[in-house]
């Protein structure tokens, strides 16, 4: 079983003081054991970031539905088994983001990406880039979730059975694996059979997860997992992305600035189409260099 970190609550000085205001304000919080912001890697300042090896990084991203720009000239590395917290207003981007790194925009009609998005150095717009592959390399876990209507156990067989896995002892080994990963196997493991629709809205959450880790992928992308979730099921999945990251190179989309706070590494601000600042998670929630940021973080709009 996957051991889950105890972790203590945030306090004024480990938050800093934007992530304060919102702390004292009337705004509700989501989560119940707030993590401290960080780990051991994650008091990495954003220079040596710069040095870690990037699993991802976009390069000059520009991003067209039919007219309409919807992202300018956008670069960002995302650093390995690192999280990347994209934050910012509604409607600025950070979804049409998320999904062009694994190419899920190529699925609506009319749209134009331009740039470059490498992979361990590849870049996954090359024509021959195989886009099944692409997508189990590249995960993705999304805001609603999104279980087959089959059981809870041919859920998470699906992905390795369509990749010509057979034998009963390796689906069987997978399906325990990827649910113990996602916290969820001891919960479930005396109904596998069940249909995944009887479980909770947490609990569906984090079999898509799980199902999303069969597939053995290297990056998952995540776009407000937690946001239809009770706060109890948050902090599980909060607490689930701060174990992840250890094997996984985690990209998540939040409105929510604790939990953007609370689980990642690094934070990138965008804001109309543009990718504003990016920096350690610590730094930009505590010394924002981009007037922007500073006015969306503190509550000043958005
Ligand atoms: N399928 C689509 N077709 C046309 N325009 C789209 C589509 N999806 C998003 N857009 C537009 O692209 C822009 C960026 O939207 P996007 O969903 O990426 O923003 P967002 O920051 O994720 O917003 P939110 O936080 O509200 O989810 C918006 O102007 C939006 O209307």
């Amino acid at each position: 079983m996957v051991k889950l970190k105890k972790l203590s609550e945030p306090t004024p000085e480990t938050l800093g003081p934007l992530v304060m205001s919102e702390m004292t304000s009337e705004r509700p919080t989501t989560s119940l054991a707030a993590p401290v912001v960080g780990t051991d890697r994650s008091s990495l300042s954003a220079d040596e970031m710069r040095n870690l090896r990037q699993k991802v990084s976009a390069q000059g991203v520009d991003f067209f539905y039919g007219s309409n720009q919807a992202l300018h000239n956008v670069s960002l590395d995302m650093p390995e088994n690192l999280v990347t917290a994209l934050i910012g207003p509604s409607g600025c981007g950070k979804s049409t983001f998320l999904r062009c790194l694994n190419r899920m925009n190529d699925m609506i009609d009319d749209t134009i990406v331009r740039g470059d998005i490498l992979l361990d150095g590849v870049d996954i717009y090359k024509s021959r880039t195989d886009v099944v592959e692409l997508r189990k390399r590249v995960g993705m876990v999304f805001q609603k979730s999104n279980p087959f209507p089959k059981s809870i156990y041919d859920n998470i067989a699906y992905g390795p059975r369509v990749a010509g896995v057979k034998q009963r002892g390796v689906l069987d080994e997978i399906v325990e694996k990827c649910l113990e990963q996602a916290a969820l196997w001891d919960e479930v493991k005396d109904r596998l059979n069940d249909s995944a629709l009887q479980l909770s809205g947490g609990q569906q959450q984090r079999l898509c997860i799980a199902r999303a880790l069969a597939t053995f992928p290297d990056v998952l992308l995540m776009d407000e997992p937690a946001s239809a979730l009770d706060p109890k099921s948050t902090a599980r999945i909060e607490d689930l992305i701060f174990e992840l990251k250890n094997s996984y190179t985690i990209v998540i989309v939040t409105h929510n600035m604790q939990q953007a706070a609370r689980v990642s590494d690094q934070t990138a601000f965008f804001y109309e189409g543009s990718l504003i600042e990016v920096g350690a998670t610590t730094e930009l929630f505590t010394r924002p260099t981009q007037q922007q940021t500073e006015e969306y973080i503190t509550g000043r709009f958005g």
